[in-house]
């Protein structure tokens, strides 16, 4: 049995979405600064909510202290970067998906629901795992050499 489908909108119905410069939004950031602040209410709300992305935050930091301690090359240290920063990234994208579950289901349970933010904490473990295993091929050998030669 197939379920009834909505049909496609047309092109009239999408130039009324779009020019209407987001009249859904409650507010729209005014400026350039503006945007800046809110992000960093986002990446403040996560760090004091977030116990994971506390972690994620410091294991970048020490890694990348690292990486420059060291004395990595630049290509590497860049390498460190993108996986960590994609982490952080992923994190933050996992939160608002959870937020927006929660906003949409409340408390009631949903197995489409369940689906999003199994997926969303799937993506930040994938992007973990990889950052991990680039921090350890790039970080330990120097680090190995490093502990050898002080004895
Ligand atoms: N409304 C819901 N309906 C169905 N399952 C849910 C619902 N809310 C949460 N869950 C299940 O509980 C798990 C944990 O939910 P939570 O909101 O803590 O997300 P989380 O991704 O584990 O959080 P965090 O990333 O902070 O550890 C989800 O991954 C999902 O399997």
């Amino acid at each position: 049995m197939s379920q009834p489908v909505s049909p496609p909108p047309t092109s009239n119905h999408l130039e009324t979405v779009v020019s209407k410069k987001r009249e859904f939004s409650w507010q729209v950031a005014a400026n350039l600064f503006v945007s800046f602040k809110y992000a960093w209410c986002g990446i403040s709300y996560a760090f004091q909510t977030q116990r994971n992305f506390r972690i994620h935050v410091v294991i970048c930091v020490v890694a990348l202290g690292l990486s420059i301690f060291l004395r990595l090359k630049a290509v590497e240290i860049a390498v460190i970067s993108i996986t960590s920063g994609l982490v952080l990234a992923l994190e933050l994208l996992n939160t608002a998906i959870e937020s927006v579950v929660d906003l949409t289901v409340k408390q009631a349970y949903h197995e489409l629901a369940k689906i999003a933010k199994d997926c969303a904490a799937g993506a930040v473990l994938i992007s973990a795992c990889v950052a991990v295993l680039v921090a350890i091929a790039l970080l330990f050998p120097p680090l190995l050499t490093l502990i050898l030669s002080a004895f």
